[in-house]
Protein backbone atom coordinates (compact mmCIF):
# COMPACT_ATOMS: atom_id res chain seq x y z
CA UNK A 1 0.00 0.00 0.00
CA UNK A 2 1.38 3.75 -0.66
CA UNK A 3 -0.12 6.42 1.68
CA UNK A 4 0.12 9.69 0.36
CA UNK A 5 -0.25 13.37 1.92
CA UNK A 6 -1.24 15.68 0.27
CA UNK A 7 0.42 19.18 0.58
CA UNK A 8 -1.00 22.43 1.25
CA UNK A 9 -0.01 23.73 -2.14
CA UNK A 10 -1.19 20.87 -3.99
CA UNK A 11 -4.83 21.17 -1.96
CA UNK A 12 -5.20 25.10 -2.35
CA UNK A 13 -4.69 24.43 -6.62
CA UNK A 14 -7.48 22.12 -6.01
CA UNK A 15 -10.32 24.18 -5.04
CA UNK A 16 -11.87 25.61 -8.26
CA UNK A 17 -12.02 28.88 -9.75
CA UNK A 18 -15.02 31.27 -9.58
CA UNK A 19 -15.02 32.54 -12.72
CA UNK A 20 -16.79 36.17 -13.03
CA UNK A 21 -18.91 35.76 -15.48
CA UNK A 22 -20.56 32.96 -13.69
CA UNK A 23 -24.29 32.09 -12.60
CA UNK A 24 -25.62 29.70 -10.08
CA UNK A 25 -26.11 26.69 -12.86
CA UNK A 26 -22.18 27.09 -14.48
CA UNK A 27 -20.92 26.78 -10.93
CA UNK A 28 -22.33 23.44 -10.38
CA UNK A 29 -25.62 21.95 -9.33
CA UNK A 30 -25.89 19.31 -6.58
CA UNK A 31 -29.18 17.03 -5.82
CA UNK A 32 -28.71 15.45 -2.93
CA UNK A 33 -31.37 12.42 -2.24
CA UNK A 34 -31.34 12.00 1.47
CA UNK A 35 -33.61 12.77 4.56
CA UNK A 36 -36.01 9.97 5.35
CA UNK A 37 -38.79 11.09 7.26
CA UNK A 38 -37.00 9.69 10.55
CA UNK A 39 -33.46 11.58 9.37
CA UNK A 40 -34.27 14.92 8.04
CA UNK A 41 -31.17 16.08 9.76
CA UNK A 42 -28.61 14.34 7.85
CA UNK A 43 -29.98 15.60 4.40
CA UNK A 44 -30.06 19.47 6.20
CA UNK A 45 -26.65 19.43 7.12
CA UNK A 46 -25.67 18.00 3.51
CA UNK A 47 -27.35 20.24 1.85
CA UNK A 48 -25.92 23.42 4.01
CA UNK A 49 -22.46 21.39 3.44
CA UNK A 50 -22.75 21.64 -0.43
CA UNK A 51 -23.73 25.43 0.06
CA UNK A 52 -20.80 26.55 1.78
CA UNK A 53 -18.52 24.09 -0.46
CA UNK A 54 -19.42 26.31 -3.34
CA UNK A 55 -21.92 24.92 -5.31
CA UNK A 56 -24.43 27.11 -6.89
CA UNK A 57 -27.63 25.15 -6.49
CA UNK A 58 -28.38 23.00 -3.92
CA UNK A 59 -31.71 21.11 -4.26
CA UNK A 60 -32.80 18.45 -1.62
CA UNK A 61 -35.11 15.58 -2.62
CA UNK A 62 -36.70 13.88 0.51
CA UNK A 63 -39.49 12.07 2.59
CA UNK A 64 -42.48 14.24 2.13
CA UNK A 65 -42.59 14.40 6.12
CA UNK A 66 -38.90 15.91 5.69
CA UNK A 67 -39.89 18.69 3.25
CA UNK A 68 -41.18 21.57 6.06
CA UNK A 69 -38.07 20.75 8.33
CA UNK A 70 -35.38 21.02 5.44
CA UNK A 71 -36.97 24.03 4.45
CA UNK A 72 -37.00 25.59 7.33
CA UNK A 73 -33.39 25.01 7.98
CA UNK A 74 -32.41 27.44 5.08
CA UNK A 75 -34.85 29.44 2.75
CA UNK A 76 -31.83 29.07 0.03
CA UNK A 77 -32.06 25.32 -0.65
CA UNK A 78 -34.38 24.05 -2.96
CA UNK A 79 -36.79 21.21 -1.26
CA UNK A 80 -39.04 18.54 -2.94
CA UNK A 81 -40.72 15.86 -1.72
CA UNK A 82 -38.83 12.03 -3.46
CA UNK A 83 -42.50 10.70 -4.12
CA UNK A 84 -42.92 9.56 -7.28
CA UNK A 85 -39.58 10.15 -8.41
CA UNK A 86 -38.57 8.40 -11.09
CA UNK A 87 -35.62 8.09 -14.04
CA UNK A 88 -37.49 10.85 -15.71
CA UNK A 89 -36.45 13.19 -12.81
CA UNK A 90 -33.02 12.54 -14.10
CA UNK A 91 -31.78 14.57 -17.11
CA UNK A 92 -28.68 13.62 -19.00
CA UNK A 93 -26.33 16.32 -18.08
CA UNK A 94 -26.14 19.23 -20.22
CA UNK A 95 -22.49 21.16 -21.53
CA UNK A 96 -21.45 23.91 -19.35
CA UNK A 97 -23.98 22.72 -16.28
CA UNK A 98 -22.03 20.55 -14.16
CA UNK A 99 -23.92 18.86 -11.86
CA UNK A 100 -23.38 15.85 -9.15
CA UNK A 101 -25.66 13.77 -6.84
CA UNK A 102 -25.39 13.09 -3.05
CA UNK A 103 -27.97 9.56 -2.25
CA UNK A 104 -28.08 8.48 1.53
CA UNK A 105 -27.50 10.76 3.91
CA UNK A 106 -30.52 10.19 6.52
CA UNK A 107 -31.60 6.97 4.65
CA UNK A 108 -32.67 4.23 6.77
CA UNK A 109 -31.27 1.20 5.46
CA UNK A 110 -34.02 -1.09 6.66
CA UNK A 111 -36.69 0.78 4.90
CA UNK A 112 -38.13 -0.45 1.45
CA UNK A 113 -38.80 3.16 0.05
CA UNK A 114 -35.65 3.94 0.61
CA UNK A 115 -34.22 0.97 -0.84
CA UNK A 116 -36.63 1.55 -4.05
CA UNK A 117 -35.23 5.10 -4.63
CA UNK A 118 -31.87 3.66 -4.21
CA UNK A 119 -32.12 1.59 -6.79
CA UNK A 120 -33.75 4.40 -9.00
CA UNK A 121 -30.50 6.87 -8.53
CA UNK A 122 -28.01 4.07 -8.83
CA UNK A 123 -29.65 3.48 -12.22
CA UNK A 124 -30.29 6.80 -13.37
CA UNK A 125 -27.98 9.25 -12.13
CA UNK A 126 -25.96 10.69 -15.49
CA UNK A 127 -23.34 12.43 -12.92
CA UNK A 128 -21.10 11.75 -10.74
CA UNK A 129 -22.36 10.55 -7.26
CA UNK A 130 -21.58 10.18 -3.79
CA UNK A 131 -23.25 7.34 -1.73
CA UNK A 132 -23.18 7.37 2.14
CA UNK A 133 -25.22 6.46 5.04
CA UNK A 134 -27.80 4.20 5.04
CA UNK A 135 -28.00 3.95 1.11
CA UNK A 136 -24.38 1.78 1.52
CA UNK A 137 -26.08 -0.67 3.06
CA UNK A 138 -28.38 -1.03 -0.28
CA UNK A 139 -25.32 -0.87 -2.41
CA UNK A 140 -23.60 -4.00 -0.71
CA UNK A 141 -26.80 -6.30 -2.34
CA UNK A 142 -26.65 -7.81 -5.18
CA UNK A 143 -28.81 -5.25 -7.17
CA UNK A 144 -26.92 -2.73 -5.80
CA UNK A 145 -23.16 -4.15 -6.47
CA UNK A 146 -24.62 -4.68 -10.65
CA UNK A 147 -26.11 -0.89 -10.79
CA UNK A 148 -22.81 0.28 -9.57
CA UNK A 149 -20.73 -1.40 -11.62
CA UNK A 150 -23.03 -0.66 -14.09
CA UNK A 151 -21.92 3.26 -13.68
CA UNK A 152 -18.26 2.19 -13.63
CA UNK A 153 -18.46 0.61 -17.28
CA UNK A 154 -20.46 3.42 -18.61
CA UNK A 155 -17.68 5.32 -17.21
CA UNK A 156 -19.53 7.48 -14.62
CA UNK A 157 -17.51 8.31 -11.03
CA UNK A 158 -19.09 7.17 -7.78
CA UNK A 159 -17.81 8.10 -4.54
CA UNK A 160 -18.84 5.47 -1.57
CA UNK A 161 -17.71 7.15 2.29
CA UNK A 162 -18.25 4.75 4.46
CA UNK A 163 -17.47 4.91 8.15
CA UNK A 164 -16.08 1.69 9.69
CA UNK A 165 -19.65 -0.04 10.14
CA UNK A 166 -20.69 0.85 7.07
CA UNK A 167 -17.16 -0.09 5.42
CA UNK A 168 -17.94 -3.47 7.04
CA UNK A 169 -20.77 -3.82 5.46
CA UNK A 170 -19.71 -3.50 2.02
CA UNK A 171 -16.80 -5.94 2.83
CA UNK A 172 -19.30 -8.99 3.69
CA UNK A 173 -20.04 -9.78 0.47
CA UNK A 174 -16.53 -10.62 -0.72
CA UNK A 175 -15.53 -11.45 2.74
CA UNK A 176 -12.87 -9.03 2.77
CA UNK A 177 -10.79 -8.24 6.07
CA UNK A 178 -11.69 -5.00 7.85
CA UNK A 179 -8.85 -4.49 10.60
CA UNK A 180 -7.19 -2.46 8.21
CA UNK A 181 -8.89 0.79 6.67
CA UNK A 182 -6.37 1.76 4.28
CA UNK A 183 -6.16 -1.83 2.88
CA UNK A 184 -10.13 -1.92 2.86
CA UNK A 185 -10.84 1.22 1.46
CA UNK A 186 -8.48 -0.42 -1.72
CA UNK A 187 -10.15 -3.52 -1.32
CA UNK A 188 -13.78 -1.72 -1.29
CA UNK A 189 -12.55 0.76 -4.49
CA UNK A 190 -11.21 -2.48 -7.26
CA UNK A 191 -14.65 -4.30 -5.68
CA UNK A 192 -16.88 -1.52 -6.43
CA UNK A 193 -15.67 -0.12 -9.08
CA UNK A 194 -15.67 3.27 -6.84
CA UNK A 195 -13.53 5.87 -4.96
CA UNK A 196 -13.71 4.68 -1.13
CA UNK A 197 -12.83 6.77 1.65
CA UNK A 198 -13.16 4.85 4.88
CA UNK A 199 -14.21 7.27 7.73
CA UNK A 200 -12.33 7.62 11.24
CA UNK A 201 -10.19 8.90 13.57
CA UNK A 202 -7.65 8.64 10.37
CA UNK A 203 -9.62 8.72 6.72
CA UNK A 204 -8.15 7.21 3.82
CA UNK A 205 -8.77 7.79 0.52
CA UNK A 206 -8.51 5.06 -2.61
CA UNK A 207 -9.41 4.69 -6.03
CA UNK A 208 -8.28 1.00 -6.08
CA UNK A 209 -4.42 1.59 -6.58
CA UNK A 210 -2.86 4.61 -4.83
CA UNK A 211 -4.26 4.93 -0.89
CA UNK A 212 -4.36 8.57 0.65
CA UNK A 213 -4.36 8.95 4.39
CA UNK A 214 -5.70 11.89 6.22
CA UNK A 215 -5.17 12.36 9.45
CA UNK A 216 -5.81 15.97 10.41
CA UNK A 217 -9.16 15.22 12.48
CA UNK A 218 -10.13 15.71 16.13
CA UNK A 219 -12.37 13.81 18.55
CA UNK A 220 -14.93 16.81 18.01
CA UNK A 221 -15.97 15.37 14.96
CA UNK A 222 -16.98 12.21 16.68
CA UNK A 223 -20.66 13.68 16.96
CA UNK A 224 -24.19 12.34 14.84
CA UNK A 225 -23.85 14.21 11.86
CA UNK A 226 -20.59 15.13 10.80
CA UNK A 227 -20.12 12.47 8.04
CA UNK A 228 -23.24 13.90 6.65
CA UNK A 229 -21.50 17.17 6.52
CA UNK A 230 -18.46 15.53 4.59
CA UNK A 231 -20.69 14.01 1.63
CA UNK A 232 -22.25 17.35 1.12
CA UNK A 233 -18.90 18.88 0.48
CA UNK A 234 -17.73 15.78 -1.53
CA UNK A 235 -21.19 16.33 -3.47
CA UNK A 236 -20.45 20.03 -3.90
CA UNK A 237 -16.57 19.81 -5.28
CA UNK A 238 -17.89 16.96 -7.64
CA UNK A 239 -20.92 19.35 -9.19
CA UNK A 240 -17.48 21.98 -9.63
CA UNK A 241 -15.41 19.73 -11.89
CA UNK A 242 -13.37 18.01 -9.45
CA UNK A 243 -11.89 14.32 -10.02
CA UNK A 244 -13.43 11.78 -7.34
CA UNK A 245 -9.97 11.27 -5.43
CA UNK A 246 -9.04 15.08 -5.24
CA UNK A 247 -12.67 16.18 -4.51
CA UNK A 248 -12.53 13.34 -1.44
CA UNK A 249 -8.68 14.55 -0.14
CA UNK A 250 -10.03 18.20 -0.31
CA UNK A 251 -13.38 17.88 1.12
CA UNK A 252 -11.96 15.41 3.95
CA UNK A 253 -9.44 17.84 5.07
CA UNK A 254 -11.50 20.93 4.76
CA UNK A 255 -13.47 19.09 7.00
CA UNK A 256 -11.07 18.20 9.48
CA UNK A 257 -9.35 21.52 9.67
CA UNK A 258 -13.14 23.28 10.30
CA UNK A 259 -13.59 20.82 12.69
CA UNK A 260 -10.43 21.59 14.88
CA UNK A 261 -11.08 25.58 14.06
CA UNK A 262 -14.53 24.98 15.30
CA UNK A 263 -13.60 23.01 18.87
CA UNK A 264 -10.72 26.11 19.09
CA UNK A 265 -13.28 28.24 19.70
CA UNK A 266 -15.91 26.28 21.35
CA UNK A 267 -14.07 23.33 22.64
CA UNK A 268 -13.72 19.85 21.25
CA UNK A 269 -16.45 18.71 23.76
CA UNK A 270 -18.97 21.37 22.33
CA UNK A 271 -18.69 21.21 18.79
CA UNK A 272 -21.75 20.26 16.50
CA UNK A 273 -22.42 19.49 13.10
CA UNK A 274 -24.22 22.10 11.95
CA UNK A 275 -20.70 24.14 13.11
CA UNK A 276 -18.64 22.46 10.64
CA UNK A 277 -20.53 24.54 7.38
CA UNK A 278 -20.25 28.00 10.29
CA UNK A 279 -16.39 27.31 10.04
CA UNK A 280 -15.74 26.15 6.49
CA UNK A 281 -15.12 29.55 5.11
CA UNK A 282 -12.63 30.67 7.42
CA UNK A 283 -10.88 27.62 6.72
CA UNK A 284 -11.33 28.21 2.56
CA UNK A 285 -10.06 32.06 3.03
CA UNK A 286 -7.01 30.41 4.58
CA UNK A 287 -6.58 27.97 1.08
CA UNK A 288 -7.53 30.87 -1.04
CA UNK A 289 -4.98 33.33 0.55
CA UNK A 290 -2.23 30.53 0.06
CA UNK A 291 -3.44 29.98 -3.28
CA UNK A 292 -2.83 34.10 -3.99
CA UNK A 293 0.75 34.35 -2.15
CA UNK A 294 1.48 31.29 -4.60
CA UNK A 295 0.18 33.18 -7.41
CA UNK A 296 2.30 35.93 -6.76
CA UNK A 297 5.16 34.26 -6.11
CA UNK A 298 4.91 32.85 -9.49
CA UNK A 299 4.13 35.94 -11.27
CA UNK A 300 7.64 37.42 -9.60
CA UNK A 301 9.81 34.70 -10.26
CA UNK A 302 8.19 35.29 -14.14
CA UNK A 303 8.98 38.91 -13.57
CA UNK A 304 12.30 38.06 -12.80
CA UNK A 305 13.17 35.59 -15.73
CA UNK A 306 11.54 37.67 -18.40
CA UNK A 307 11.93 41.44 -17.08
N1 LIG B 1 -29.31 14.28 12.33
C1 LIG B 1 -29.57 13.20 11.57
O1 LIG B 1 -30.60 13.11 10.94
C2 LIG B 1 -28.54 12.13 11.50
C3 LIG B 1 -28.77 11.04 10.69
N2 LIG B 1 -27.85 10.10 10.47
C4 LIG B 1 -28.20 9.07 9.48
O2 LIG B 1 -28.62 7.94 10.18
C5 LIG B 1 -28.53 6.82 9.31
C6 LIG B 1 -27.93 5.66 10.07
O3 LIG B 1 -26.53 5.94 10.31
P1 LIG B 1 -25.78 5.45 11.63
O4 LIG B 1 -24.35 5.60 11.36
O5 LIG B 1 -26.32 6.17 12.81
O6 LIG B 1 -26.25 3.96 11.84
P2 LIG B 1 -25.83 2.60 11.10
O7 LIG B 1 -25.71 2.74 9.63
O8 LIG B 1 -26.74 1.58 11.59
O9 LIG B 1 -24.36 2.32 11.63
C7 LIG B 1 -24.13 2.26 12.98
C8 LIG B 1 -23.59 0.88 13.27
O10 LIG B 1 -22.31 0.79 12.70
C9 LIG B 1 -21.36 0.38 13.67
N3 LIG B 1 -20.14 1.19 13.63
C10 LIG B 1 -18.91 0.72 13.59
N4 LIG B 1 -18.02 1.69 13.49
C11 LIG B 1 -18.71 2.83 13.50
C12 LIG B 1 -18.30 4.18 13.41
N5 LIG B 1 -17.02 4.55 13.28
N6 LIG B 1 -19.25 5.12 13.45
C13 LIG B 1 -20.55 4.76 13.57
N7 LIG B 1 -20.96 3.49 13.63
C14 LIG B 1 -20.05 2.52 13.60
C15 LIG B 1 -22.04 0.46 15.00
O11 LIG B 1 -21.81 -0.80 15.53
P3 LIG B 1 -21.45 -1.00 17.10
O12 LIG B 1 -20.46 0.10 17.41
O13 LIG B 1 -22.72 -0.86 17.80
O14 LIG B 1 -20.88 -2.32 17.10
C16 LIG B 1 -23.50 0.70 14.74
O15 LIG B 1 -24.26 -0.43 15.06
C17 LIG B 1 -27.67 7.25 8.11
O16 LIG B 1 -28.48 7.38 6.98
C18 LIG B 1 -27.11 8.58 8.55
O17 LIG B 1 -26.92 9.45 7.45
C19 LIG B 1 -26.59 10.08 11.17
O18 LIG B 1 -25.63 10.59 10.28
C20 LIG B 1 -26.63 10.92 12.44
C21 LIG B 1 -27.28 12.24 12.27
N1 LIG C 1 -12.01 10.39 16.85
C1 LIG C 1 -12.06 10.99 15.68
N2 LIG C 1 -11.01 11.73 15.25
C2 LIG C 1 -11.07 12.35 14.05
N3 LIG C 1 -12.16 12.32 13.22
C3 LIG C 1 -13.21 11.61 13.59
C4 LIG C 1 -13.21 10.90 14.83
N4 LIG C 1 -14.39 10.28 14.92
C5 LIG C 1 -15.10 10.56 13.80
N5 LIG C 1 -14.38 11.36 13.00
C6 LIG C 1 -14.83 11.91 11.70
O1 LIG C 1 -16.18 12.34 11.86
C7 LIG C 1 -16.97 11.93 10.75
C8 LIG C 1 -18.05 10.97 11.25
O2 LIG C 1 -18.79 10.47 10.17
P1 LIG C 1 -19.95 9.40 10.38
O3 LIG C 1 -19.53 8.33 11.31
O4 LIG C 1 -20.45 9.03 9.05
O5 LIG C 1 -21.06 10.29 11.14
P2 LIG C 1 -22.62 10.49 10.88
O6 LIG C 1 -23.11 9.21 10.25
O7 LIG C 1 -23.19 10.70 12.24
O8 LIG C 1 -22.78 11.67 10.00
C9 LIG C 1 -16.00 11.32 9.75
O9 LIG C 1 -15.54 12.30 8.85
C10 LIG C 1 -14.85 10.83 10.64
O10 LIG C 1 -13.62 10.77 9.95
Amino acid sequence: MIAWNYSDTKLCGLLPELAQDANKYTRGKVSLVAGCSRYPGAAALAALASQRMGAGYTEVICAQKSVDTVRAVSPSLVVRSWKNLSPSDFPPMRAGHPSAYVLGPGFDASNGSCKKLAFTVLESACAPLVVDGGALAFLAAKKGRNLVRERFESGLDTVVTPHAGEAARLAAPFGFPTDDAGELARLISLAYGVTALVKGPKSFISDGEIVAVMGEGTPALAKAGTGDVLAGMIGALLAQGLASFDACVLAATLHARAGRLAASELTERCVVAEDLPRYLPLVIREFEALRDRMGEQELGARYSTHG
